[in-house]
């Protein structure tokens, strides 16, 4: 079980690149906020800018979803959220099972988010017998000795992983094994699925990491900008350029 690839190429079989499916989900949460403030038409430089991208990938990605505007309207915003709801295939619902309900399980269990997006909490799974029958957000923690029941009778294809890392693999493979087919996987370690799986991680350390090295690359550029040397005196009609012809080589502090 535990062979094969653990991703797909980079583009799906309509034509739709990785990445811009990847920024769908951003495009829709900007569009659902006007949509929510009855805002009929935005432009691409409007949504671009409240999605975080840029307005040109916004215009290539939306050519790929047969969307391409009206020029000097913008585009229809109920429109766009149903066509952009519709790609991601949001307008049917999704079963989905959380296993281990610990800290993280109970607080996505308790996430009113995933409901209003399409993805129906159908069962919460924890191995610990304790926790078995005990109500989380309103439903019982089920034991993983009924895993395999509860993926087929709720027709499950999309498991959440949060239990600890030693314990993620075997429970990949039963979701794989019982017909999940997607996981979202919050366990620090990498999954291993056969063919036609398709694995998500969510890891807010390696995030944190990744701010962590920008902060260091700040700070050593305000400490670089504190230790050097002070730019070379020059009267003001010194009139030297730097070598691109218009500014001094060296900037002042
Ligand atoms: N991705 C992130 O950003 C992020 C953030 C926080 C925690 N985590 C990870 O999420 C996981 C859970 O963290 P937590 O703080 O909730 O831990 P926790 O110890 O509170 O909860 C883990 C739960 O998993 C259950 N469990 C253990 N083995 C199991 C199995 N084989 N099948 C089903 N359930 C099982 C335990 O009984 C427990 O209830 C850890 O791997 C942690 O590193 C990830």
């Amino acid at each position: 079980m535990a062979t094969g690839r653990t991703h797909r190429p980079a583009t799906r079989s309509r034509g739709i690149p990785e990445a811009t499916v990847a920024r769908l989900p951003l495009y829709l949460r900007a569009l659902t906020a006007l949509s929510e403030r009855s805002v009929p038409t935005v432009s691409s430089e409007e949504l671009a800018t409240a999605a975080g991208v840029n307005s040109a990938k916004l215009r290539k990605d939306f050519s790929y979803l047969g969307s391409y505007g009206t020029r000097g309207v913008g585009y229809d915003v109920e429109y766009l959220v149903y066509q952009i709801s519709r790609e991601l295939g949001l307008t049917q619902d999704w079963p989905v099972v959380i296993v281990g309900i610990g800290n993280l399980g109970a607080a996505l269990a308790n996430y009113g988010g995933f409901a209003s997006r399409g993805f129906r909490v159908a069962a919460l799974i924890d191995a610990d017998p304790a926790m078995a029958g005990k109500p989380v957000a309103g439903l019982p923690v089920r034991h993983t000795d009924e895993l395999e029941s509860i993926i087929s009778d709720n027709g499950v294809s999309i498991g959440v992983i949060a239990t600890p890392a030693g314990a993620a693999q075997q429970v990949c493979d039963r979701l794989v094994a019982a017909g999940v087919t997607s996981i979202l996987n919050f366990a620090p370690t990498v999954l291993s699925v056969p063919d036609g799986v398709d694995v998500r991680k969510v890891d807010l350390s390696i995030e944190l990491q990744i701010l962590a090295f920008h902060e260091q690359r700040k700070s050593g550029e305000d400490a670089g900008q504190a230790v050097a040397p002070p730019p070379p005196l020059r009267s003001a009609s010194d009139g030297r350029k730097g070598p691109d012809g218009d500014v001094p080589a060296v900037m002042p502090a």
